[in-house]
């Protein structure tokens, strides 16, 4: 008979953009820990450990119910089977956190889902699900957030040292949850320093008192003359990509820098309000962050970080070791000088190949900077990749391309988002673009011809082909 043991998902994973990119994550991670394991085969739908009864993962996580083996019994011993349970286990949690239920017949424990059940979900590895038309999210993603039905709040405010206040998880967040979303306490255009100070000392005058109160709590880095003018400085965040109006907010203003963020904040301009939302797989106990600088490498952004919010930045990236610092500070070169050459309009007319060539390029590079969660970089990556294919008239990569900046901005800025929502109308008609055959039509295609059936690394092959 044997003892079975292994974990259920539960509950199950939806299709929806959030898990989906979050058990894309997964797999991932653990191709990369096993590339050169001869025991873990990647099948054309799923990991395959051929270790005790060949536990499998598939590679469509809403189809995944249990990950088992027998754990007992010379098979189970020689094969190592009881190791490659607890490292996908391990990591099954990072990503999904109490949804894994860990049972081991050996302890009495059992699984939630009857083997019926169980083994009907390993037949439908076999054979993928049609590849999905985007649609909206708002479709995909399962309502059910205990956390959220709890009314607990996921973070809370503590003192840190070096740092004054900032927002602690209280829970395993999954990339794509939004952690907080805040109207602004009030805006202000930019101004000088004296000037901002009458503005803001009428502005506040006309507010509640509770609103007053929570401006004059946060934090200034530059007391003096000027208290209003220096505290809106050190805490405003700009309502929009480069826009010259910024906002203040109760919560969102005490979160503090990291040069390697776990959390990305936007202005929602249909919504006019702040959001935040996680990025990467945040665990219970550590520190929310976001970015506060504009790239570059470390000296650079030491320098602006000094000059404008008076710290040190001592974040994972800052604190490593020279080899490595100077091997993260080119790839952060890289990635500015692929990204200022993207923007090129006279290359995307004359060498689009050369762009396309470079869009992949940068997407490796960020991946490998922000270790597989360059989140918003990777969305406007896309971006310019389908601007590039539209504009010679290939709607069929276009279409691809959107859809991938649409789910990267999802995940960081929620569905709601407006860029989100163009990026999710372009991936349906990628014709609808003022640039479509801008430049040439000599790439041209319709949606019809983007192939179907190819593994992932095909499919990848034929959208980077230049
Ligand atoms: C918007 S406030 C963040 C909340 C602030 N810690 C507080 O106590 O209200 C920005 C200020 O927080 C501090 N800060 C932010 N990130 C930091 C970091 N990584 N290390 C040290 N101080 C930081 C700096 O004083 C910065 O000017």
């Amino acid at each position: 008979m044997g003892a079975d043991a292994g974990f259920d998902m539960v509950p199950r994973l939806s299709k929806g953009v959030v898990d989906r990119h979050n058990w894309k994550t997964f797999i991932e991670l653990l191709q990369e820990k096993y590339k050169d394991d001869p025991k873990v085969e990647n099948k054309p739908n799923y990991i395959l450990f051929k270790a005790g009864e060949y536990p499998m993962l598939p590679f469509e996580g809403h189809k995944f119910l249990r990950f088992s083996s027998k754990v007992t019994g010379s098979n189970a011993e020689v094969t190592g089977v009881t190791s490659y349970i607890k490292t996908v286990k391990r990591v099954a949690m990072v990503y999904f956190g109490s949804r894994i239920h860990y049972w081991s017949e050996l302890a009495d424990n059992y699984g939630v889902y009857d083997w019926k059940e169980v083994n009907e979900s390993l037949r439908s590895y076999e054979q993928r699900d049609e590849p999905e038309i985007p649609t909206t999210i708002a479709a995909f993603i399962s309502g059910n957030d205990p956390i959220k039905e709890l009314g607990i709040p996921i973070f809370e405010t503590k003192d840190i040292p070096g740092k004054g206040r900032g927002l602690i998880a209280r829970f395993n967040i999954s990339p794509g949850t939004r952690i907080l979303c805040e109207k602004p306490i009030f805006t202000s255009g930019p101004m000088p320093i004296p000037q901002l100070q009458v503005t803001l000392a009428a502005k506040l005058k006309a507010l509640p008192k509770a609103a007053q109160r929570q401006f004059l709590s946060l934090h200034n880095n530059f007391p003096g003359k000027y208290p209003f003018s220096y505290t809106f400085k050190t805490n405003a965040l700009p309502c929009g990509p480069d826009s010259p109006v910024g906002g203040v907010y109760p919560t969102i203003c005490l979160i503090n820098h990291s040069c390697i963020p776990n959390s990305h904040n936007n202005w929602n301009s249909d919504a006019k309000h702040e959001t935040i939302y996680a990025t990467r797989p945040i665990k219970a106990g550590e520190e929310i962050t976001i970015s506060y600088d504009r790239g570059g490498p470390a000296n650079e952004r030491r320098a602006t970080l000094k000059s404008s919010f008076g710290f040190e930045c001592d974040c994972r990236i800052c604190s490593l070791a020279p080899s490595e610092l100077q091997a993260s500070d080119a790839r952060r070169v890289q990635i500015q000088s692929l990204d200022d050459a993207i923007g090129s309009s006279v290359r995307m007319q004359s060498k689009p190949k050369d762009v396309l060539g470079d869009c992949h390029l940068l997407l490796q590079t960020l991946k490998d900077e922000y270790d597989g969660y360059a989140g918003i970089h990777n969305a406007r990556v896309y971006y310019d990749a389908f601007q590039v294919s539209i504009a010679h008239g290939d709607q069929a990569r276009a279409s691809i391309f959107a859809d991938r900046a649409y789910k990267a901005r999802a995940v960081c800025e929620g569905e709601d988002s407006p860029e989100a929502k163009r990026m999710h109308g372009f991936a349906q008609k990628p014709a609808s673009h003022r640039n479509f055959q801008g430049c040439s039509s000599k790439w041209k295609t319709t949606r019809g011809m983007i192939p179907k059936g190819l593994d992932t690394e095909a499919f990848e092959k034929w959208l980077f082909r230049v």
